[in-house]
């Protein structure tokens, strides 16, 4: 049985997640070397202390064996978000280029969802940008063709006016229509966000409960939940893509007017560029695919060492030092990474650069010797020297924002096959309701394997609950106890069999209609991080709202929760989420009192208590279970738990062992014969009596 320990370092998904992305934002990657560089430069400053823990720990840990502290690592088992990495790194320019309208149609169609009315506005304020920059460009050649045609300057000037002040206009305008598009943008943005992730939380808290236990499903979750950002990233990136064409639009156009041999010529000039920035690009993808496993630990030890709950067992242990000198080796690793990296990158920029830079001189050669042959007159050759700057600054901008978006689009797809096999994993809607208050429950030849294993969790089980009765399931750690309470549930669908209430099959009806007439003690509750209240009313929030704040305290003082809430500084609207300045916290047993009461709230014709008293002190476990017992008299309780003395009195008890039953009757009945429930209970009871002087079994 698994004690819900508010001391475990549990894994918080959550908090992981936004280090993750963290780290995906800023982190490079790294080789894996084995032994932590040693050189005299990494030695701290004198007098340092945390610098020379640290590198003290590093030279510990240099004598790390990878394997002996991990484990092994299934080189198959790649993670989904790995998955689109290799497969980002793999992708080539030109299927890029192929996926660019499926991209566009995708964020398109995201935007279109979240904002219409934003994303019209948009669109119409980046087109008219595009005139705008368009006139702009003709309006300064307009001026300088005044200005430098033949005549007397004052006339020169007085002819340039007009075309001065629609260049003017042109810069206003563009102004006005960068801010317009920002303030879109800005409501764009959220809203994409919000669309994207409500959906995806709205399928998380559907789906069947089943789908949590594959572990393929939870990954791809984290994946979605990473790849549901990048659809707001994707609908940026849309835009600038569709700036930047407008732009390039604009100055492709007035130079196509000046000459048509310029406009091929200042696309050549930026292919070099654009090459090196994918390449430097890819660069660092390829050393954070490969650094990934070591960048995954950093972020475990890094949040474990900094978790609230792991706190006491590092000290206890003495764990700081080790695991400073993991993170330390690490991070080294790490560094050492990126400083290859960005040699790398150095490296292709000033290649690119170096090319561009020539091609750039090739279009202005072209420019001249234009000019030299008469073709092209000087102000026209002015503003294509204007055209050539705006437009190559727009295919720079076209081709870095083209990376990032079909890195958003890989990470965005992601985000939409969960959604997809979510939608398939949320239980289908049927008409029949369960019976109300069901007379006999049957779990009959019940089979059940967890997915992803082999070996079934129940085989062939057969139990009945009768309303009046409560019914008891023991057995060893692992027998299959907390699957059976969660087939009859009906959180877990069985692979064989059925479980039935008063002949009904649980099959054919309404799942929910099912779950709401259950109330349930879990093994591991959730402390929610709300008022001592609330945490009560979880359990029914609906009749929260119908019967009012204070229909919580009859179910509190049942359980003895209300003693506990009693003693805090608020009372019931006392905060309990300790993670938070004002929240309390409360111990395992104040806790589990809560989650009692949570169950006897819902008020509900089935009760099961999977080990409702594992945290319990004797006096509240007895409360409990005089309780249960009472409750017992017109509902249906299926009990389980390992504390033996509570189920003497169960009407019936089974007794699993390997997700069979075994044995079945009542406790005199289970005592008459050898087998596990008497082999346990005797064990139990002989801790509690004078083993020499009496029989145990009459404890
Ligand atoms: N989510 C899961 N995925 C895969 N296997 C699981 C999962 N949960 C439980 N199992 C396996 O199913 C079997 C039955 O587990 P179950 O939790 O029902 O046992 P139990 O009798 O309640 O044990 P305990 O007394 O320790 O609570 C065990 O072998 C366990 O390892």
């Amino acid at each position: 049985m698994r004690t819900p320990l508010k001391t475990t370092c549990a894994p918080g998904r959550a908090r992981t997640l936004r280090i993750v992305e963290n780290e995906i934002a800023g982190g490079g990657p790294i080789p894996t070397p084995r032994e932590p560089p040693a050189s005299t430069a990494d030695a701290p400053p004198a007098g340092d202390p945390p610098a020379e823990r640290a590198a003290q720990a590093a030279r510990t840990a240099g004598e790390r064996d990878t394997v002996l502290t991990y484990g092994r690592v299934d080189e198959n088992a790649v993670r989904s978000w790995e998955r689109q990495e290799r497969t980002l790194q793999r992708t080539g320019v030109r299927t890029m280029a192929r996926r660019l309208p499926g991209l566009l149609r995708l964020a398109w169609s995201v935007a279109w969802e979240a904002d219409r009315a934003g994303l019209v506005v948009m669109v119409v304020l980046r087109v008219l940008a595009g005139v705008v920059e368009a006139l702009g460009l003709l309006a300064v050649a307009g001026a300088l063709t005044a200005v430098l045609r033949d005549g007397p300057t004052p006339q020169r000037l007085r002819d340039a006016v007009p075309a001065v002040i629609l260049v003017v206009a042109a810069g206003v305008a563009r102004s006005g229509l960068a801010a317009a598009t920002s303030l879109i943008q800005a409501r764009l943005g959220p809203r994409v966000d919000r669309a994207s992730l409500v959906r995806l939380l709205d399928l998380a808290t559907r789906t069947s409960v089943m789908a949590f236990d594959d572990p393929t499903f939870v990954d791809d979750l984290e994946a979605a939940e990473r790849g549901a950002a990048s659809g707001r990233q994707l609908v940026d990136n849309a835009i600038e893509v569709l700036t930047a064409a407008i732009r390039i639009a604009a100055a492709g156009g007035v130079l196509g007017v000046l000459h048509p041999a310029l406009l091929p010529l200042l696309v050549l000039s930026i292919l070099p560029d654009g090459w090196a920035s994918l390449r430097s690009a890819r660069l660092a993808h390829a050393s954070w695919l490969q650094r990934l496993p070591q960048v995954r630990r950093q972020w475990m030890l890094r949040y474990r060492m900094t978790d609230r709950d792991c706190a006491a067992e590092i000290r206890s242990f003495g764990l700081g030092p080790f695991l400073l000198g993991e993170y330390t080796a690490l991070a080294r690793e790490q560094e050492a990474e990126q400083v290859r990296v960005g040699r790398g990158q150095a490296r292709y920029r000033l290649t690119g650069e170096a090319i561009s830079g020539l091609a750039l001189g090739l279009v202005y050669g072209v420019l001249v010797a234009l000019l030299d042959a008469g073709v092209m007159p000087l102000a026209a050759a002015g503003t294509a020297v204007l055209a050539i700057r705006t437009g190559r600054g727009a295919m720079e901008s076209a081709l870095t924002t083209l990376n990032s978006a079909y890195e958003n689009f890989l990470y965005f797809g992601e985000y939409r096959s969960w959604i997809a096999q979510a939608e398939e994993r949320v239980p289908e809607e049927r008409t029949p309701r369960a019976p109300g208050a069901p007379a006999l429950i049957r779990a009959e030849n019940v089979t059940y394997t967890y997915p992803r294993t082999d070996k079934p969790a129940l085989r062939g089980v057969t139990i009945e609950l009768r309303r009046g009765e409560v019914v008891a399931l023991v057995g060893v750690n692992g027998s299959g106890k907390s699957t059976l309470a969660k087939v009859v549930a009906g959180l877990y669908e069985p692979d064989g069999g059925a479980v039935t209430w008063d002949g009904v099959d649980l099959a054919a009806v309404d799942p929910d209609s099912v779950r709401e007439r259950i109330a349930v003690i879990p093994q591991d509750y959730t402390q929610w991080p709300m008022s001592a209240r609330m945490n009560i009313a979880v359990g029914r929030v609906g009749r929260l709202r119908a019967d009012g704040p204070d229909s919580v305290v009859p179910a509190a003082r049942a359980t003895g929760a209300d003693e506990v809430i009693e003693g805090l500084p608020h009372g019931y609207d006392t905060s309990l989420a300790r993670q938070y300045t004002a929240g309390h916290d409360l111990s395992g047993g104040q806790w589990q009192r809560i989650a009692c009461a949570r169950a006897v709230y819902r008020d509900a014709p089935l009760l099961i208590a999977d080990e409702p008293s594992a945290a319990l002190d004797a006096r509240a476990e007895q409360t409990l279970f005089t309780l249960i017992r009472e409750l017992g008299h017109d509902r249906t309780v299926l009990l389980i738990t390992h504390r033996l003395a509570s189920v003497r009195s169960a009407d019936r008890i089974y007794v699993l062992d390997g997700g069979v039953v075994v044995d079945q009757g009542d406790h005199e009945d289970l005592m008459t014969r050898p087998g596990i429930y008497r082999d346990l209970f005797t064990l139990q009871a002989s801790q509690f009596v004078d083993t020499t002087s009496g029989d145990p079994s009459a404890a």
